[in-house]
């Protein structure tokens, strides 16, 4: 038996011992909970069709009404009173789903008797679910196939149900494994593009998979990782804290938490469950939820050497404000001021609250303008410049499940243009021997290397001289387990490295 088939049997044996909700069968009975349940078997069916429902409903808002699933399913989930294990398994039904579309739509596509494009988008994403629940999730073959079809019937009409019912019962009859075999040989019949391989198996569009690799080999990094990377944005990404530092220490949040320290930035702790709402430090704004990789590219702004002064610090792009109120906690620990700018007034409201814990002298204001402008308005004026950029979000894909459907090579223009003229102001703003850290949540180089090239060259056209600085032992001063790439001064972190979002950092210094 080969180390696949032993796997798939072993999953299946698993499966065989879950309950419709893909928990283990008998668990409760280990952990002494049998017989707890007071609800009659229809009542329990009901919550777990609310869950199913309420991961349904996000999809269709998704594509109905160009919604963020992740603004979208957790009001609903409270709405609805779903919380808990009903709660996580929505989350994970309706984002896994999202995620792994296309992955599952090739699936179908081979299990169904209908051509997708003929299949009503309802209908669709009742399959998608099932599909997700039976290669994605371990729910029980039968509890996946007839809750799905519940939901069908419930939602879309009894015989847009048996479809569903001939549709995945057909998906049931192979495991994972086989399947990505044979998506992957209907990409690609020739066993040539691999390219078209990976877009399916680790579903994800072509184009992205072609700008990733791109993005890893100009990143020093080895085309061989695509796998992992594009893996990696399948995975949802843990839950990491930042201790604002001077506000409360990292010793605290772990106490209130039982969170551990995730390994990089000396601030970020990783949350192992629960809701950090509820964390006591989180609701006073002394700690937040915050990608450590965020962290570790502020950190390393404040921690750039500068000549001279160093008083007066700008965040160009500041909403929501994330990098903004550790910016601010750590102005106030060196006796700087912190000037918060943001284009969008609703976002400007929620850099006041990400900045509320912060000691009020070290915020000299929190602003609405355009960014592009403060340059010209202000030339010289600050000591360390943040350009938190607008960009693509193609290093967070883990985090905004439906974003790498909706991204088109076109975005990529219009961002990039707006990310050159962001720079250059920010390159204008700050004073010469003060440090600018550009940053990204793409690692695509036509947001990040192509932007940084280009405004060095029009600053020096315009007179005004900048000098690359060399990240890596900046970062490394402030995670001293930092592996820097050879030959690389940017910055530029992975999640299937790091553990991070694909930030993009790099230092520049006005001469
Ligand atoms: C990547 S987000 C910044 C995230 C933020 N630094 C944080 O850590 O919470 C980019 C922000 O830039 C803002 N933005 C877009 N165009 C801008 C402009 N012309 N001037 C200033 N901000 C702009 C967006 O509204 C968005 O809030």
């Amino acid at each position: 038996m080969s180390g696949d088939e032993r796997r798939g049997r072993d999953d299946r044996a698993q499966d065989a011992r879950r309950d419709a909700r893909g928990r283990q069968r008998g668990e409760a009975r280990a952990q002494g909970r049998a017989g707890r349940t007071t609800a009659a078997p229809a009542s329990r069916a009901r919550a777990g069709d609310a869950a199913r429902g309420a991961a349904y409903d996000t999809l269709r808002a998704v594509e109905g009404s160009d919604a963020y699933a992740n603004l979208v399913l957790p009001p609903l989930l409270r709405e609805r009173r779903i919380a808990g294990r009903d709660a996580g398994f929505a989350t994970e039904l309706a984002y896994g789903t999202l995620r792994l579309q296309g992955r599952y739509d090739a699936v179908l596509a081979q299990a169904s008797s209908r051509p997708l494009d003929q299949v009503d988008r309802p209908v669709l994403d009742v399959l998608r679910l099932g599909a997700h629940q039976l290669l994605g999730m371990r729910v029980a073959p039968h509890a996946a196939v007839s809750e799905t079809v519940g939901l069908a019937r419930e939602r879309v009409g009894a015989g847009a149900a048996q479809f569903v019912n001939a549709v995945l019962r057909r998906v049931a009859e192979h495991p994972l494994e086989v399947w990505l075999t044979r998506i992957a040989d209907a990409a690609d019949p020739g066993g040539e593009d691999a390219v078209a391989r990976l877009a399916v198996v680790e579903s994800h569009p072509a184009w992205v998979v072609r700008a990733m690799r791109e993005s890893l080999v100009g990143s020093g990094r080895s085309a061989d990782e695509l796998g992992a990377l594009l893996a990696a944005d399948n995975l949802a990404p843990r839950v990491t804290l930042v201790a604002r530092p001077g506000l409360v220490s990292v010793d605290d949040v772990a106490e209130q938490t039982g969170a551990q320290p995730a390994g990089l930035a000396p601030t970020a702790l990783v949350m192992s469950g629960g809701d950090p709402g509820d964390v006591p430090a989180v609701r006073a704004g002394l700690a937040g939820v915050q990608d450590e990789g965020s962290q570790l590219v502020t950190l390393a702004l404040v921690a750039a050497p500068v000549a001279g002064a160093d008083e007066r610090w700008l965040d160009l792009c500041a909403g929501p404000g994330g990098k903004a109120a550790l910016l601010g906690a750590l102005a106030a620990q060196r006796g700087a001021r912190l000037v918060a700018n943001e284009v969008q007034p609703h976002r400007v409201r929620l850099v006041e609250q990400a900045l509320r814990a912060v000691p009020s002298d070290a915020v000299e204001e929190v602003r609405t303008g355009d960014g592009r402008r403060v340059g010209e308005q202000e030339p010289a004026s600050y000591d360390r410049v943040l350009v938190d950029a607008p960009c693509t979000g193609l290093g967070a894909l883990r985090r905004r499940p439906e974003s790498r459907w909706r991204r088109t090579p076109a975005d990529l223009a219009t961002l990039s243009a707006l990310q050159r003229e962001l720079l250059a102001s920010a390159i204008a703003a700050v004073r010469p021997g003060g440090v600018v850290a550009y940053v990204t949540c793409s690692p695509h180089l036509a947001e990040t290397q192509l932007v940084v090239l280009d405004a060095v060259r029009a600053a020096a056209r315009a007179g005004t001289a900048v000098e690359v600085l060399d990240a890596a032992p900046v970062v490394a001063q402030v995670a001293p387990a930092w592996e820097p790439v050879a030959g690389r001064q940017d910055v530029q972190l992975w999640p299937h490295v790091h553990g991070t979002d694909a930030m993009h950092l790099t230092l520049l210094r006005r001469v």
